[in-house]
């Protein structure tokens, strides 16, 4: 019935909404505090579920992938012990997000209650990964390894002939995957004029660059590089035929790898499995073995982060006027000052500018 029809005692009854609120009643704390708990045992269980299995009786020890078989079995050390763990099927669900759910290298609780079918029950977090992404227009992230420490950038003096062209090329791809270079220069035996070595390698030493210069055949610097690899997880990049195997067969003569002399073979010849592999040395530290780290190049969504990362560059980019600097022809650029002044030598920036423009 319209309010207007009504009659006054009814009217009276039935109050109309003021606006106000009365007598609201406000459950017990107690009750407030329950309903809270169950909502945070709630978010705590999902997180839980996610991080960790339903099973039963877990008997989860630390260990690290070393070699990855097939899809889902991997070769684990565990406290110095290889042994083959498969991976939790609760792990699996995660495989949309990336090509690979583990990499070698990747640090993980193995779950060892079940002496014959061990499972990876998680992994944990990276300290970092070498990535390479897969081609055409929907790039999948390929994890060639996780947690490697650095990378030795190999040349050779002569036969193929030094380039500092590579060695800068080289350097961009290691800064940006950020891991920590080590250059070597072998086939030193073959060097000439002392005078030269010294022209193209100078520049890198003033940046603080690790460099080295290496000889299988008299034995220079093998000692000096031994040490940098003590106790280090690296991978041996560079071009064909500058002795990256020659050196590792020298380190550790027992791998006996097959070097260009030995086995003629062509490139695919010489690595039948695709997958990577982690090597130990007898000193000390891991060798990563992945014919992958041929595929890490330059792409041109790494052309933005040339400028800041070019050997050198790095500390002079926050200088230049404009945070975008390509160091071409701007304002107040840092690079070019430095140039100017000689601290950059013309021979580096000429190589920046062919490199920028190359992508
Ligand atoms: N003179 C000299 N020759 C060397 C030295 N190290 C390697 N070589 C030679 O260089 C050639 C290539 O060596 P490898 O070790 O196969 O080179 P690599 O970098 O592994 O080559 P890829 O497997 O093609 O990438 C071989 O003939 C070696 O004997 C060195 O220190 N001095
Ligand atoms: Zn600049």
């Amino acid at each position: 019935m319209p309010w207007r029809e009504m009659k006054q005692k009814d009217k009276k009854k039935t109050k109309r909404w003021t606006g106000k609120i009365k007598n609201v009643h406000l459950p017990d704390i107690e009750i407030l505090d329950e309903i809270k708990e169950k909502a945070e045992f709630k978010a705590s269980r999902i997180s839980t579920k996610a991080n960790q299995s339903y099973k039963e009786g877990l008997k989860l020890v630390q260990g690290r992938i070393m070699e990855i078989k097939s899809n889902y079995r991997y070769i684990v050390e565990i406290n110095g012990e290889l042994v083959t763990a498969k991976m939790s099927g609760r792990l699996k669900q995660f495989l949309y997000q990336s090509h690979t759910i583990a990499a070698v290298g990747d640090f993980v609780a193995v779950d060892v209650a079940n002496n014959s079918d061990k499972r990876i029950e998680k992994i944990l977090p990276r300290r970092s990964a070498l990535i390479r992404y897969g081609k055409g227009s929907f790039q999948k992230e390929i994890i060639l390894a996780a947690n490697i420490d650095q990378v030795i950038i190999t040349s050779s003096w002569r036969k193929p002939r030094f380039k500092a062209g590579l060695i800068d090329r080289y350097l961009c791809i290691v800064a940006i995957q950020n891991l920590k270079p080590i250059i070597v220069i072998n086939k030193i035996d073959l060097l000439e004029d002392e005078q030269e070595l010294k022209e193209q390698t100078a520049y890198y030493e003033a940046m603080g660059y690790p460099l080295i210069c290496t000889s299988v055949v008299n034995g220079t610097g093998m000692q000096e590089l031994k040490e940098l690899l003590k106790n280090k997880d690296s991978v041996f990049t560079g071009h064909s035929g500058t002795g990256k195997t020659s050196l590792i067969n020298y380190l550790e003569p027992s791998l006996n790898l097959p070097t260009a002399e030995v086995s003629d073979r062509n490139e695919k010849g010489k690595h039948t499995t695709s997958q990577s592999i982690l090597i130990p040395w007898s000193f000390g530290g891991h060798l990563l073995d992945t014919p992958g780290i041929k595929t890490i190049t330059l792409h041109r969504e790494d052309k933005e982060h040339i400028p800041k990362v070019f050997p050198g560059f790095e500390r002079l980019y926050s200088k230049c006027k404009f945070s975008d600097c390509r160091h071409i022809n701007e304002d107040g650029c840092a690079v070019l000052e430095a140039m100017e002044e000689g601290i950059i030598p013309y021979e580096r920036y000429d190589s920046y500018q062919y490199l920028y423009a190359s992508l």
